[in-house]
């Protein structure tokens, strides 16, 4: 047997001496939270514009901040906005002082991050990096690059330079969905008003308005699923169909499932719901939504919508709820998409639009024969498309006679002179 060779003994280094020209200051608390603030956010900054770039659906800039891998939330967030908001005016500066060599240029989101606070940030010392120390050396060509840019734009101070790059601001209330397998609304509205400013809508049971902005992602009630963060038109789908507790329903599009589990909700826990997602690890989110609700009554099944036999083993399902992948347009602004480049130009992405259409209407196609095969003993109908018409977010419900055989020609020559299809 080999002999362990004895473990060679090497001298420790000696300590660096603090005369050492190359050695990195030492950082306090805040300087130190906004180095890693600045890295974190230029992470999450790659993912959005890469996304962006590509037209891609990526997850949202929230759900990026808020995932765990973020551990400065608060700053991260207001770091990509700021930058998203005056990311414009950064490239140009940047350009001007021809500040972006190639070096630089592979880590580009974190000189984007490094510009904002430079040129608009408060006056926080830029140490800690490399990237910081290569931006702080330039802030006066960079500075004279705005002052240029102020002049030729012909604005009458930086503020009104600034207003002409804005994205509209857009803000809404911010809607909460109390999950009544687990909470009443009551108890909701007293919990949450401990702190904010909340009330009922005014149309939609059992959804709670507060204040625009309001952050919610780590309270308790979120985290233990006796309510969900979700936006009104999203809510109102559920609550339109209004399944009765016993039912069998199809989400035919499920995953994320907020309104999955907002059936569940309305349906008491009783009857069954079929929750269809196509996409693997959006069927993983979805089954963790299902749990986080505390619904017992969910199948969740991973598979294409557009595979489900119309004469297959669902004869019993009394409603459909249908809402197929869409451009997104009605979120845009719970995404915060407004800040994104592509959106600040006036480029639309017709290949996108087009696709995204041709699913819908083949979806569509296949609900309206699933409609007519298995729901024939039913004399509730309904099938509920959302965001159907991606550019104008139109929500279509139609809600047909009971069956008979003139349904499916009637209901087809609706939808088409409708959304001439
Ligand atoms: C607009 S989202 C659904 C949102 C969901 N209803 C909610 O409220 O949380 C559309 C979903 O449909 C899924 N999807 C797309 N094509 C599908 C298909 N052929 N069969 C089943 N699911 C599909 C997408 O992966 C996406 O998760």
């Amino acid at each position: 047997m080999a002999r362990n060779k004895a473990p060679s003994v090497k001298p420790k280094p000696k300590p660096k001496q603090t005369t050492d020209k190359s050695a990195k200051p030492r950082l306090n608390n805040a300087e130190r939270s906004a180095y890693f603030a600045r890295r974190e956010a230029a992470k999450v900054l790659h993912t959005v514009l890469q996304g962006d770039a590509k037209r891609q659906a990526v997850a949202s800039i929230k759900s990026l901040v808020y995932s765990p891998s973020i551990r400065n939330k608060k700053a991260t967030f207001a770091l990509v906005c700021q930058t998203l908001k005056h990311l414009r005016i950064i490239k140009d500066v940047l350009e001007s002082a021809n500040i972006l060599n190639s070096k630089w240029k592979r880590q580009e989101e974190l000189i984007y991050i490094i510009a904002y606070d430079v040129l608009f940030g408060k006056e926080i010392s830029l140490v800690g990096g490399d990237a910081e120390k290569f931006l702080a050396c330039r802030k006066d060509a960079m500075q004279s690059a705005l002052a240029k840019l102020v002049v030729r734009k012909k604005a009458k101070n930086i503020d009104d330079f600034i207003a002409l790059y804005q994205p509209p601001d857009i803000t809404k209330p911010c809607y909460v969905r109390v999950n009544t397998l687990k909470l009443d609304v009551d108890s909701a509205l007293h919990e949450l008003g401990k702190q904010f400013k909340v009330q009922k809508d005014d149309m939609i049971p059992h959804l709670l308005v507060l204040p625009p902005h309001t952050d919610l992602h780590n309270h308790s009630l979120v985290l233990n699923g006796s309510i969900f963060v979700q936006g009104k038109a999203s809510s109102m789908v559920a609550a339109v169909l209004d399944p009765k507790p016993g039912w069998e329903v199809l989400d035919a599009c499920s995953a994320p499932g907020n309104k999955t589990v907002h059936l569940a909700a309305l349906m008491k826990g009783k009857g069954k719901i079929i929750a269809c997602e196509l996409n693997k690890d959006r069927a993983k989110r979805l089954e963790d939504t299902v749990r986080l609700s505390g619904a017992a009554n969910i199948e969740v099944l991973h598979g294409d919508f557009l595979n489900i036999d119309p004469k297959g083993p669902f004869s019993k399902v009394s409603a459909i709820l249908l809402d197929p992948s869409c451009s997104g347009s009605g979120t845009a602004a719970q995404r915060l998409d407004h800040l994104l480049p592509s959106r600040t130009t006036d480029v639309v992405d017709t290949e996108r639009l087009n696709r995204l259409a041709a699913f819908q209407k083949k979806a569509l196609a296949h609900a309206l024969s699933c409609m007519f095969s298995f729901l024939i003993d039913s004399n509730t109908l309904i099938l509920q498309l959302l965001s159907w018409y991606p550019s104008c977010n139109l929500k279509l419900l139609i809600s047909p006679e009971p069956y008979n055989s003139q349904n499916e020609r009637v209901l087809r020559g609706r939808v088409s002179k409708k959304r001439g299809i």
